[in-house]
């Protein structure tokens, strides 16, 4: 999937920005400050969730402006119009329209674009809590199965909702019994889901060349196991028994200690076996595009529309050797990728493939 149009428009440092993507590679380059990380957010705002910045509307929002909104054209043939922005009556509130209509649900907007990324913040991945790497491998699902998201969302309603009733009515167990039924059901899904995509990752075997580091994923997750011994329908009851058994426990906690929120996954190097924990910044920082771009293919081997790609400076942490692999790969692959960094010089292997762009204080100077 690629880019057509892109106009901005009181969106963080920019007023109003045009780009009409001329190459399926794009390098923004300039200094700090300039606005390339805002534009890689805009993009991957076309796709539901709160972008790769994890930021509110009142962020977003130009100092000074009252509305923000972006909207895009994706796709050659058969193209599809996705806006965003700002409520104008309810600034708090986020909008999308697909084709010029209003939409419903942002599953219909999963449907048509889906978007991962890269930035200088996930360097600590594998160092901060699980929650950031649940939210990336979710993420990396939805691309797959729109219905991730909804199954996400009734999953986490229902955890909370039993938190806040063993916390004022323990004595309710019929009510406890319907919630945690609920878990059951949305935590096997979800597992499930992540499990297809974990094993459809592995099973690909992309060539980057020797100096690219191949990557597996491994979810770490008790359901997973249960899924991988017991069908379906067991695991459910299983972790239903589970939850009712530790109610006591868990109302004590404050927390719900069964469920896919307790879900987490290690990478590890293919070549060397040695997990993303035990691995340098630069050691990490490749598997992580390895896992994106194997993830890209794995779409477009299934027949989806492959993800809009966002690095947010690939290249730091990157060795000669990988930076110089990444790029070779790049250029060789079918996949639209808009990346950034400050210095153009870096991606010299690119300049016969990418479009380069220069941006200083919001807006486009070459
Ligand atoms: N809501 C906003 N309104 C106006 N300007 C904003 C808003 N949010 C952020 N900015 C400005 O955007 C700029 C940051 O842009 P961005 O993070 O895209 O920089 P960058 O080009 O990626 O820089 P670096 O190379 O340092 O990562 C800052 O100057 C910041 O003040």
């Amino acid at each position: 999937m690629r880019v057509a149009r892109l106009v901005l428009t009181d969106f963080r440092n920019y007023e109003r920005l045009v780009w009409e993507p001329q190459a399926r590679l794009s390098v923004l380059f300039g200094e700090n400050g300039a606005g390339k990380t805002n534009l890689l957010e805009a993009l991957s705002l076309l796709a539901p969730g709160r972008g790769l910045r994890g930021a509110g509307n009142s962020q977003i929002l130009r100092q000074g402006a009252h509305v923000w909104g972006i909207a895009a054209r994706l796709g050659a043939e058969d193209p599809v119009s996705i806006a965003t922005g700002s409520d104008p009556s309810n600034p708090a509130r986020r909008l999308f329209r697909l084709d010029d209509m209003p939409v419903r649900a942002q599953s219909q907007i999963a449907a048509h674009c889906a978007v991962t990324w890269l930035t200088p913040p996930m360097d600590r991945l594998f160092s901060d809590p699980a929650s950031g790497r649940r939210r990336f491998l979710d993420r990396l699902v939805l691309a797959l199965d729109s219905n991730h998201a909804r199954e996400a969302a009734s999953h986490e309603r229902s955890v909370s909702q039993r938190n806040r009733v063993l916390g004022t009515h323990p004595g309710q167990a019929v009510w406890l019994d319907g919630l945690e039924d609920s878990i059951a059901r949305h935590a096997v899904a979800m597992t499930a889901s992540r499990l297809a995509l974990v094993e459809a990752m592995n099973a690909r075997d992309l060539a980057y060349g020797s100096t690219f580091p191949a990557t597996r994923l491994r979810l770490r997750c008790a359901i997973g196991a249960l899924l991988s011994e017991r069908p379906a329908i067991a695991v459910e009851e299983q972790l239903r028994d589970a939850l009712r058994a530790s109610r006591g426990a868990d109302r004590e906690r404050g927390a719900t200690s069964s469920g896919a929120h307790r879900a987490d996954f290690a990478l590890e190097d293919v070549r060397t076996g040695r997990d993303a924990t035990l691995s340098s910044s630069g050691q990490q920082k490749a598997m992580l595009v390895h896992t994106i771009l194997n993830h890209a293919g794995l779409l477009r081997a299934m027949g989806h529309a492959s993800p809009l790609i966002l690095l947010d400076e690939p290249l730091v942490h990157l060795d000669r050797q990988r930076r110089d692999a990444l790029q070779d790969f790049l250029a060789r692959s079918d996949m639209a990728v808009t990346m950034t960094g400050t210095d153009r010089a870096h991606f010299a292997a690119l300049e016969r493939h990418a479009e380069f762009r220069q941006i200083s204080d919001g807006g486009f100077v070459s």
